[in-house]
């Protein structure tokens, strides 16, 4: 059973088109990839789910709730880990965990985040000292502060070093199997084929498909040992932006 539906969705700002048509259903549990490249529409799409725009058309339902009149419902429901989320540069992990718990009726056990995301030890870092891979998790974690059912995570790994890259999907897939949702917002093929149960594929604000990381590939015309990366560049006619891990 969908969790998530989402039906002729479009979304303009000004001039840009930044949604044009973007139809897509996500299922309890599995981690549902948002793939494109800068610009698709991507964070968009995210962010009419988390009822933080407004739908120009179509419609978007979120555990049978419209994210735009029900906010406040959806946001306890919902868990969001903004893209290039700023902290106050001071504010300590544990203080910006305990805050962020303060907005939530039901929040997480702080102790018990923390140790889960490998936060422990620097829970009186203040924010601008923490290392990329370190912040993030710490993204992860106030995404997961108020016990969403569903997590949306955005550019996640974006700037990180490989490993640091690595360590962070294996956070995600333990987030899932701690019976959480997971959307996840890339533009790296290699993440959303290692992680996402399925994926949508998005450009210029209209989905081109939507299957599973297999399935996209067995739709790739003629080619033997054809990757996502194939699959990107069939469906949306230019290749995925690499990976800047080499300029770590
Ligand atoms: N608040 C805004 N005001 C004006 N234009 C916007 C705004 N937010 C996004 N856009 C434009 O809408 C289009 C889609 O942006 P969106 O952020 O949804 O794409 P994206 O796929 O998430 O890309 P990125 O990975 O770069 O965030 C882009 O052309 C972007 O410049």
């Amino acid at each position: 059973m969908p969790i998530i539906e989402v039906n002729g969705l479009r979304k303009r700002y000004g001039k840009t088109l930044a949604v044009d048509d973007v139809s897509l259903t996500v299922e309890e549990g599995e981690i549902f990839g948002i793939i494109g490249r800068n610009g698709a529409g991507k964070t968009t799409t995210v962010e009419c789910i988390e009822g933080l725009r407004k739908p120009d058309r179509g419609s978007v339902s979120v555990y049978g709730l419209d994210p735009v009149r029900d906010r406040a419902k959806v946001r306890q429901l919902v868990g969001a880990q903004l893209q290039e989320s700023h902290l106050p540069e001071k504010l300590r992990v544990e203080e910006a965990l305990r805050l962020h718990r303060s907005f939530y009726r039901d929040g997480a056990d702080i102790e018990q985040l923390m140790k889960q995301l490998g936060l422990g030890k620097k829970r009186d870092t203040a924010f601008e000292n923490l290392s990329g891979g370190q912040a993030q998790r710490l993204s992860i974690a106030l995404a997961l502060v108020g016990r969403p059912r569903v997590a949306v995570l955005d550019e996640l790994t974006t700037g990180l070093d490989p490993q640091a890259r690595r360590d962070t999907w294996k956070l995600i897939q333990k987030v899932r199997d701690s019976g959480v949702t997971v959307i996840l917002v890339t533009h790296f093929m290699e993440e959303a084929e290692r992680l996402c149960d399925r994926i949508a594929v998005i450009d210029s604000g209209l989905v081109k498909a939507v299957d599973t990381p297999a399935g996209l590939v067995a739709g790739v015309s003629g080619k033997q040992g054809a990757t996502l990366d194939d699959v990107y560049t069939e469906l949306t006619g230019h290749r995925p932006e690499q990976d800047d891990e080499e300029d770590f």
